[in-house]
């Protein structure tokens, strides 16, 4: 197993005396690509919230790196600026700019939300450009306007934004969601590739997705983990059975 980039243990948050998360431990390592699921209110995106310091736990500990730094005590902007990148369901790309012009956009701003927009005296080399755009496959749309991608594309094109960034944690919320099969496909490989220089975190509903990534599975359920290991290994466990797959 590779080394702990990320190590969660005995969080809980309460929100108005209800236990969103409750004593949830996990690490991730470096690389990986893990996937989160859990039913409806299992507590995944205050997981994520946690991570990037949008939520701050009434206990617990949360440490990242080599150096097990804790994330409790930083501010959303400075996690970013450590390396935590995160995919929210929604695209938020810029409509009106090129392809191309986002990824420069994106390689211009190291970690930092888009509040400078345009830096002057930085150049984005045309080689990261294509790095990044071969990466999500839109060599070909480079010179699109963004607004006339496809919600896949736009999706991908976001990812490439973050991967710009080159954080060292990805958390991608739902990725899959609205896409056609052809488009999941193709998002399935863009994130194994991704995971592998980087830990990459995807919180999922679609089990079908989640087989397709083919990574161990964390299965949230009432605020902790219920279980967690291969997709076949969990998807035979009888609590899991019982609260998710059951329903
Ligand atoms: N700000 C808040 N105030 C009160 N309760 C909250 C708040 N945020 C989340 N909750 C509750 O905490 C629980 C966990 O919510 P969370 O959104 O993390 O679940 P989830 O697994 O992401 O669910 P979903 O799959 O529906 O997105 C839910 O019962 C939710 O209603």
């Amino acid at each position: 197993m590779n080394g702990s980039l990320l190590e969660v243990s005995g969080v809980t948050v309460t929100f108005d005396g209800f236990r969103a998360i409750n004593n949830l431990s996990l690490q991730i390592g470096e690389p990986e690509l893990r996937a989160v699921i859990g039913p409806n209110g299992a507590g995944k995106t205050t997981f994520m919230d946690i991570v990037t310091g949008k939520t701050k736990p009434d206990e617990g500990r949360v440490l990242w790196g080599e150096k097990s730094v804790s994330l409790l005590e930083m501010s959303e902007s400075q996690i970013a600026q450590a390396g935590i990148g995160r995919k929210f369901q929604k695209p938020t790309v810029f409509e009106a700019q090129t392809v191309r012009e986002n990824i420069v956009m994106a390689l211009r701003n190291p970690r930092g939300p888009f509040d400078v927009l345009f830096r002057r005296g930085e150049v984005a080399s045309e080689e990261r450009v294509r790095g990044i755009s071969d990466e999500i496959g839109l060599t070909e749309a480079l010179d699109k306007v963004s607004g006339t991608l496809s919600h896949g594309q736009k999706q991908w094109l976001e990812i490439g934004m973050l991967l710009a960034q080159d954080p060292r944690l990805l958390l991608v919320d739902e990725p899959a969601a609205g896409m056609t099969p052809a488009e999941r496909e193709h998002t399935t490989d863009l994130l194994v590739r991704a995971a592998r220089t980087r830990a990459v975190i995807v919180v999922e509903h679609d089990m079908e997705f989640v087989r397709r990534l083919d990574c161990k599975v964390t299965v949230l359920h009432e605020g902790s983990v219920l279980a967690e290991g291969r997709l076949d290994h969990v998807t035979q466990n009888q609590d899991v059975i019982d609260v998710y797959l059951g329903r």
